[in-house]
């Protein structure tokens, strides 16, 4: 009988509860592929085609998502560690964000997929697992921003980007980027793309149209630098006018807001207009959206 037990302990199959970080780093991963499927975004690549990319495609998207899960789960890891917002951890992230960057371009062959994403999402994954007992909007966005707004000594020593496309539009227009958006506690996330989503929903405009509509609504404020290296005022312009023209016709569930939108991916694609930054921030939004019910209590002090 002993040995029966021995053997059967031996070949329990009961397998290892995920712990936090992990279950952070998957959610973190599944909002970066359903971003990536969302369908049809305008300029972005989707299930459709590789909008205004010619070195991006669906695939290589999902891909790029799956290679960040380890960099996500060290910096939830790194955060239960500290259990405080400081300068070590916000420095142990920035390397573990630049880690995950090099692993992204390892699996894209060079191509950037997803920088504005690593930083949205590592900074939120960092601030949920600092305290999972308060994963409302408002405390993550504070948390993400307090560890934003800490400098990280050792970017600065970091030789790999010469002069990032977000540099180069700030000199140029004086835009506020993926830096400043953080640093503000992801305005464009908890004040625009949450509510619209939840007011979509509310609306019955069913889960693939509230997304789109949450993605529309950060698209009509933000100073996307992705679209403004690309194409300049006009397109931010172009961007920011047609999303608002979908919104205003009723959005994206609506005939009227499906013409407009059209309208907009064509002339978005006629721009080279890529809104590569919205389209972070709403894998940042539906990210947030589901932390309360994915990880609910049964994480709490883990
Ligand atoms: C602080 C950093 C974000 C660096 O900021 P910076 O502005 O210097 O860097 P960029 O390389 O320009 O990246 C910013 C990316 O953020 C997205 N974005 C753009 N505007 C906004 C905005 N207003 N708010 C939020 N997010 C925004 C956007 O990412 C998407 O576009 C990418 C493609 O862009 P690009 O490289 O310009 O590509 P293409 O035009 O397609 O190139 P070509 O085809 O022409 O060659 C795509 O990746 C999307 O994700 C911006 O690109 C931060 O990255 C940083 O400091 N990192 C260091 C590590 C760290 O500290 N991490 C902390 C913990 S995670
Ligand atoms: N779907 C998408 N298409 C192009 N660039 C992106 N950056 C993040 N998501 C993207």
């Amino acid at each position: 009988m002993r040995a029966f037990n021995v053997a059967f302990d031996a070949f329990d199959a009961t397998p290892n509860p995920a712990s936090l970080a992990e279950r952070l780093a998957d959610l973190a991963v599944d909002a970066l592929i359903d971003e990536a499927d969302l369908s049809p975004k305008p300029a972005l690549v989707d299930r459709r085609s590789s909008g205004a990319h010619t070195d991006l495609h669906l695939g290589l998207m999902h891909a790029s998502a799956l290679s960040l899960w380890p960099a996500f789960k060290q910096m939830a890891d790194a955060a239960i560690a500290t259990s405080d917002i400081n300068p070590a951890l916000r420095e142990t992230i920035g390397r573990l964000g630049r880690e995950g960057e090099a692993a992204m371009m390892r699996t894209t062959n060079g191509v950037n997929t997803h920088r504005g994403a690593i930083w949205a999402l590592g900074l939120l994954v960092t601030a949920a697992a600092l305290n999972p007992d308060d994963l409302s909007p408002e405390g993550l966005s504070r948390r993400a921003g307090q560890l934003a707004l800490i400098e990280d000594r050792h970017q600065a020593a970091d030789q790999s980007h010469s002069q990032s496309h977000g540099q180069t539009v700030a000199q140029k227009y004086g835009a506020m980027g993926a830096r400043e958006q953080a640093q503000a506690g992801f305005p464009a996330v908890t004040q625009t793309g949450l509510p619209q989503l939840v007011r979509s929903r509310a609306a019955g405009h069913g889960e693939q149209n509230a997304r789109l509509d949450a993605l529309l609504a950060i698209m009509t404020t933000l100073s996307d630098t992705c679209v403004l290296y690309r194409a300049g005022e006009e397109g931010l312009h172009a961007m920011q006018h047609g999303a608002q023209r979908v919104l205003d016709a009723g959005g994206s569930a609506t005939l009227s807001g499906r013409r407009a939108l059209n309208q907009l991916d064509q002339q978005l694609l006629s721009l080279n207009a890529s809104p590569g930054g919205a389209a972070d921030l709403l894998a940042a939004c539906l990210f947030i959206d589901r932390l309360e019910p994915a990880l609910g209590d049964a994480t709490r002090n883990v």
